[in-house]
């Protein structure tokens, strides 16, 4: 771009009549003469702040992107002597954010042994894939309820970002898949990929569609616990065929487990799947619901009962076309997420689709499959919730030294600074409880996981859902009116406020989890320690 010309502020003060109107806002120099009938604050504010610099009023009624979208078509030049944009800088939250709390510690300069060059490069490439890419659709889908378009699917599976989802297992198949260019699009060989990168991943996904939260799960909610029990137990003729093809994006999936009247209780689910006589099918009969991605899915990974009791419950692949259908649910969030209702009535399943353990089909092993998969599912929903936590904290930050009352900013008074402590130390230790768990998903096999992370997985998603309450409850607080304002400076706030519940409850009720890190814990030698 050009140089803009410079102006003294003698010379912007010359243009404050109503036909000849400029303003100065953060070192730029805005023309709004013909803006201001448009300007949906009124043209009664930018009278009075005609031809003088109102920065520091401007800011506190917007956020800085109300700049990106309509500053470039109204600036005239820059003040002389002004360092133009500085203000909008530390706002620009496609880089990595100066707000205290806004990223994890290593990005705000600690060391870390988790991280290198490497988790950095692929933060930000991503940061700037979802802003380009997804953002977008995300920001209008979340209002129209519009499902994901089939090209957005694809341009997630061919920039890696989809595999990254998966994380570290699917790595080796990327070799075998072509058109897949997650080293060219986000800077990171397959070779390197760790758990570290997946965490970012999911991370990035929740702060970069923090105002689209129902559009956001509709990206991937589904894909992100429905592919990982096709790679780890689906017979390999499926698993080959199903992989590449949903790590492209170009068809998609979704896990089929919670029932009407089974949530939690996994164990009390009546879905079942009867033998025909001549031994080659399931005949399916039963009802999913809260299905997440379920709307628009091609391939529905579903728990049914082969038996009695927990060892009853076997998992199948069971594909669209079987005759699945399909209803939407309406939820608090946006219909983009294609959550379903899944109903299976008399679906012909052939028994060569029926999952197991070491991708061996057998009954009776749906519930392991279940418990082994939700490790991942409950770790991926902490990734990503603690990000939209850290959006919160960081707009609560910069509403508190942006926004003026009594005469300072609201973060000059001490009970602002105790909401924000509160927050900040809620979601650090969260995240301290995050890096590790990933330290220990990297380093130990899948199995070895299984047995072990299951309780303290449970606890991280706990302590996560908990600090989200304290961080929604002083959020909103914070933000007053704003917090229930759908557009504006408050926007993140109210849609958090309002959808912060859903990671409380899916993969595994707050209570149920509480429950399950102690319970996890009552065994062995631990239960005859004496005080
Ligand atoms: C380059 C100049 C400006 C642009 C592009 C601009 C743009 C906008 C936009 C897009 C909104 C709607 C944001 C929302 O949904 O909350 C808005 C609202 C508003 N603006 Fe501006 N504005 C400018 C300058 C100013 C100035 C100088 C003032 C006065 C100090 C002002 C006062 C307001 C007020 C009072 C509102 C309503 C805020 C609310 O509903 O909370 N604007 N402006």
């Amino acid at each position: 771009m050009a140089a803009l010309p410079e102006f003294t502020m003698e010379q912007v003060a010359a243009h404050q009549s109503d036909d000849d109107m400029w303003i100065v806002v953060d070192g730029n120099v805005y023309d709004v003469t013909k803006f201001k009938r448009a300007h949906p604050g009124g043209a009664g504010v930018l009278k009075i702040y005609a031809g003088k610099d109102c920065s520091q009023e401007f800011f506190a009624m917007h956020k800085a992107e109300v700049l990106e979208k309509w500053g470039r078509k109204l600036i005239k030049g820059t003040v002389a002597g002004a360092q133009a944009g500085a203000m909008q800088s530390t706002a620009n939250a496609h880089h990595i954010d100066v707000t205290p709390y806004s990223e994890p510690s290593f990005w705000m300069g600690w060391q870390s042994p988790y991280y290198n060059e490497s988790h950095t490069t692929f933060r930000l490439k991503l940061r700037a894939f979802v802003r380009d890419v997804l953002r977008p659709d995300a920001v209008e889908g979340e209002d129209t309820g519009d499902y994901p378009t089939a090209e957005l699917y694809r341009a997630m599976g061919t920039s890696g970002l989809l595999a990254a989802r998966i994380g570290k297992a699917v790595m080796p198949f990327l070799g075998m898949i072509p058109g897949i260019e997650l080293e060219a699009t986000l800077g990171v060989k397959p070779s390197e990929f760790d758990h570290f990168h997946e965490q970012i991943a999911h991370e990035e996904m929740g702060r970069g569609l923090g105002q689209a939260p129902g559009f956001n799960d509709g990206l991937g909610a589904g894909f992100c616990i429905g592919l990982p029990p096709v790679l780890h137990f689906a017979p390999a003729h499926i698993r080959d065929k199903v992989v590449p093809e949903v790590l492209r994006g170009d068809k998609r999936i979704c896990l089929a487990i919670s029932e009407p009247a089974a949530g939690s209780d996994v164990a009390g689910m009546l879905t079942t799947a009867t033998k025909t006589a001549d031994g080659k099918h399931y005949i399916v009969n039963g009802v999913k619901k809260w299905i997440t991605n379920g709307m628009f899915a091609d391939y529905f990974v579903t728990a049914v009962r082969t038996g009695s009791g927990r060892n009853g419950i076997s998992m199948l692949f069971i594909s669209r076309d079987m005759g699945v259908e399909t209803k939407a649910i309406k939820t608090t969030y946006s219909g983009s997420a294609g959550t379903a209702l899944v109903i299976l009535d008399d679906v012909k399943v052939p028994v060569e689709n029926l999952m197991g353990l070491g991708n061996r089909g057998k009954e009776g092993q749906g519930f392991a499959c279940i418990m082994y998969n939700f490790n991942h599912e409950r770790w991926f929903i902490v990734a990503q919730f603690l990000a939209s936590c850290r959006l919160c904290i960081a707009d609560c930050f910069k509403w508190a030294t942006q926004r003026m009352a009594f005469g300072k900013p609201l973060i000059e008074q001490p009970v602002l600074r105790q909401k924000l402590a509160r927050m900040a130390g809620a979601v650090e230790s969260a995240h301290a409880l995050l890096e590790s768990v990933t330290y220990q998903m990297d380093k130990m096999p899948y199995k070895e996981q299984s047995l072990k992370l299951g309780g303290p997985i449970a606890l991280l998603k706990y302590q996560s859902t908990r600090a989200g309450a304290l961080v929604a409850d002083e959020a909103v607080q914070m933000f007053g009116g704003r917090a229930i304002t759908k557009t504006g400076m408050g926007a993140h706030v109210e849609r958090f406020q309002k959808t912060y519940k859903y990671a409380a409850i899916l993969g595994g009720s707050e209570e149920v989890m509480a429950d399950l890190a102690i319970r996890q814990q009552m065994v062995g030698p631990a239960m005859q320690a004496k005080l």
